[in-house]
């Protein structure tokens, strides 16, 4: 981990912020608020990402419980994010923090141009000392266009924000090999090199407020890690809890994390919008030696290794690039899909051209 002043995401679940029969909880946001003011007193950067919004708004509804449909939710969140930002404001307010309010929705990291009008606008506030607080912008947002849920959110603006580190603050100390509700036996991992496929799958659902359950945590730490931003999945119990999450002291899980090892420098914002968020409108399938070439070699995609065209595409769009039925990763075509399909008439070894170029080809995260 880097040291002297860092740049960190914290995420923080409805569960933290919300009281369990719903409506903001005052007492959980003060040991928030109080948190991360000391991180940032300490001269690190921080930048919230804050879920409750329906959680906080739904008893204003008259509903007894969360609700489940979208129109309710998406009511809940109008009512509930103003209510969130309202405390907020006060809260921060008295540690002498100005705060500011970042919706978003799926679309606008597909965008490239609202893409990088969003790192702009948290560059700026950074720069300014403004504490950013991110949600979903829920009430437009439709299912098929969701992040899945805000710990993905937080995870993908861990990456545009080139955090050291992004911390998910959830009700459970991190993750147990069983879901510690109803296992009393469960035992908490402190540390993971990695998240695998195993690991995921050893996490359940969601709390009572929650989304997306100790799983969604994991599969959003695999995603930082992807992009090479160490993880911290834990539970908030004093405001110095942060401060020692980053010494190594912390109460949860870390993943693919090293107190004294530098953080890997993070994938540029350009191929970081290729990997994850940019519009595909085909794909190619390439053989193995030319996977070969880009994978290990690190060479860029040429014309003779292109086997297969699907789709249509034009010429400086991003596709998926496969491999014996395997995505191996995406990239900006330099070729339009009819030009590409055109050329595959010719012998392999007569065909030129790049048709990926290394800057511009993300492997699969
Ligand atoms: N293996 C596990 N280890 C830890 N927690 C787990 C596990 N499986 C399921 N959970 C549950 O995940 C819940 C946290 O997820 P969620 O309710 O979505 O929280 P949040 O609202 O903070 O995002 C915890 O209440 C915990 O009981
Ligand atoms: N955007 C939603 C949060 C969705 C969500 O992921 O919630 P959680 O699992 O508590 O982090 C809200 O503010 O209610």
């Amino acid at each position: 981990m880097k040291k002297g002043k860092m740049r960190l995401v914290v995420k923080v679940g409805s569960s933290s912020l919300a009281a369990s029969s719903g409506g903001v909880d005052p007492q959980k946001m003060s040991l928030l608020v109080s948190a991360v003011s000391q991180l940032r007193d300490a001269g690190h950067q921080v930048v919230l990402v804050s879920s409750g919004a329906v959680a906080s708004g739904y008893q204003k509804l008259g509903y007894k419980q969360r609700p489940r449909t979208l129109a309710a939710k998406q009511a809940a969140a109008a009512i509930g994010q103003s209510l969130l930002m309202q405390t907020y404001t006060q809260l921060f307010g008295a540690h002498q923090c100005s705060v500011a309010q970042i919706l978003l929705t799926r679309s606008d990291f597909s965008h490239r141009e609202r893409y990088q009008h969003a790192f702009q606008t948290l560059s700026l506030l950074l720069d300014k000392n403004i504490l950013p607080i991110i949600n979903e912008n829920d009430t437009v947002s439709v299912a098929e266009l969701t992040f899945g849920d805000n710990d993905m959110l937080g995870a993908l603006v861990a990456g545009l924000v080139h955090a050291d580190l992004y911390m998910i603050l959830t009700d459970t100390n991190g993750l147990y090999d069983k879901d510690p509700r109803y296992n009393s036996d469960a035992q908490r991992i402190a540390w993971l090199p990695e998240v695998t496929d195993e690991i995921e799958n050893l996490a359940g659902g969601a709390s009572q407020l929650g989304t997306g359950g100790m799983r969604s945590k994991l599969i959003a730490a695999r995603t930082a890690q992807g992009l090479g931003i160490p993880s911290f999945i834990g539970k908030l119990d004093q405001s110095s809890d942060l401060l020692e999450v980053l010494t190594g002291d912390g109460n949860g899980t870390y993943v693919n994390y090293s107190p004294e090892a530098p953080a890997l420098s993070g994938l540029p914002t350009r191929k970081q919008w290729i990997a994850l968020h940019s519009p595909t409108r085909g794909s190619i399938t390439i053989d193995q030696g030319a996977a070969e070439a880009i994978l290990e070699q690190r060479r860029s995609l040429l014309l003779a290794g292109v086997r297969d065209v699907n789709g249509t595409f034009n010429q400086g769009e991003v596709i998926e690039v496969y491999c014996e039925g395997e995505l191996i990763g995406r990239g900006v075509s330099r070729f339009a899909a009819e030009d590409l399909t055109d050329s595959l008439g010719t012998k392999a070894t007569r065909r030129s051209g790049t048709v990926i170029h290394r800057d511009q080809w993300t492997q699969t995260i």
